[in-house]
């Protein structure tokens, strides 16, 4: 069976709206990308820019990362204000609430905001991450410009519409690391790897490891999940619950998790089995978020004549502290 079998995302190649033989071509990729965030939310992006020797080197350094001693983690512990989008840290042992401890994360942002800096592991304990995941993460903010250059144009906008309104890369960096954990329990729903939840900001750019697990609504049934599983170099991009609003709905925010990881034909005779183990799972979210001062309002043809205007304008700092604290309560590294 293909391993993308029952797979409801659409592939995309990016090449061609980055180095676009025609514009007619350029408009047909954003047009097949907003295509899919209107109905599924999601979309694999391939050939999107980023190396695959800079993905394979971010794993390896969110690898050294969660294996140093916790002593070293916890002085890098999450401050996480009750309001706002400043999320920084590791959250792992310590912070993550009552029940069994499933992952661990770690997340940062730009470096030069005084207030909420990011909370680095000593030079000495991991030398270069701090580098690595600060050139990674303008990277990522490079590609994310150009992700929004493509939505706009498939909405009928001009090309830079979003640009400004991103232009200081207020975004979110997430390592996560899902530890090894009994594969029956996962599969029973007695632990989650991840709840069902949707994003906040504008989009996500996910990167998964090769083993699988992330699961996707299903646009055609509303509660029925479907693996979308990894494809070596693409990333796997998600509208967040913003951007829906910014559109007036015509963009959908997602619902998505991460569940157990298929089983793979030699061991099925094994399921069932309690002792067995999931293998560790690691994955990169980037969340691009739009300068906390903008204020967004719903686009030019998202409304009119015969389409009702569903959202007031909002500013984005308003609006994410009115959503994260009223969303993703069984998230608990985001409370
Ligand atoms: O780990 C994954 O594949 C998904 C992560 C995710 O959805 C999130 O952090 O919001
Ligand atoms: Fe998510």
């Amino acid at each position: 069976m293909s391993p993308l079998a029952g797979n409801v995302v659409p592939v995309v190649d990016f090449s061609e709206f980055i180095n676009p033989p025609s514009p007619e071509i350029k408009q047909a990729v954003a047009n097949r990308i907003v295509k899919a965030f209107c109905t599924v939310g999601f979309v694999y992006l391939v050939n999107h820019g980023i190396p695959l020797e800079s993905i394979d080197e971010c794993y390896d350094w969110s690898k050294k990362f969660f294996a140093l001693p916790v002593e070293e983690k916890k002085f890098c512990l999450r401050v996480h204000p009750p309001t706002g989008p400043y999320h920084r840290g590791w959250s792992g042992v310590a912070n993550s609430g009552p029940g069994p401890v499933v992952r661990e994360a770690m997340e940062l942002s730009r470096d030069d905001v005084p207030a909420f800096p990011n909370r680095w592991p000593s030079e000495s304990s991991l030398p270069g991450f701090r580098a690595f995941c600060l050139q990674f993460f303008s990277t990522c903010h490079h590609t994310q410009l150009q992700i929004l250059s493509a939505i706009a144009l498939g909405l009928g906008l001009p090309e830079e519409y979003f640009s400004p309104y991103h232009s200081e890369a207020e975004n979110q960096l997430r390592f996560l690391f899902y530890l090894p954990v009994s594969e029956e329990a996962l599969r029973t729903r007695e632990e989650e790897r991840l709840d069902a939840h949707t994003d906040i900001r504008t989009l996500t750019m996910l990167f998964q490891d090769e083993v699988g697990g992330l699961e996707v609504e299903d646009p055609g049934n509303p509660g029925v999940f479907r693996a979308s599983p990894p494809i070596r170099g693409a990333m796997i991009i998600n509208i967040g619950d913003l951007l829906a609003r910014w559109t007036n709905d015509v963009l959908h925010s997602p619902l998505h998790r991460v569940t157990a990881p298929p089983l793979s034909s030699s061991s099925e005779q094994d399921a069932g089995n309690r002792n067995r183990m999931t293998p560790p799972r690691y994955s990169i979210p980037y969340f691009a978020t739009p300068n906390l001062d903008a204020v967004i309002d719903c686009v030019p043809g998202s409304w009119g004549e015969g389409k009702m205007k569903k959202y007031e304008p909002i500013s984005v700092r308003d609006y994410i502290n009115m959503t994260v604290s009223s969303k993703h309560r069984g998230y608990n590294y985001v409370k």
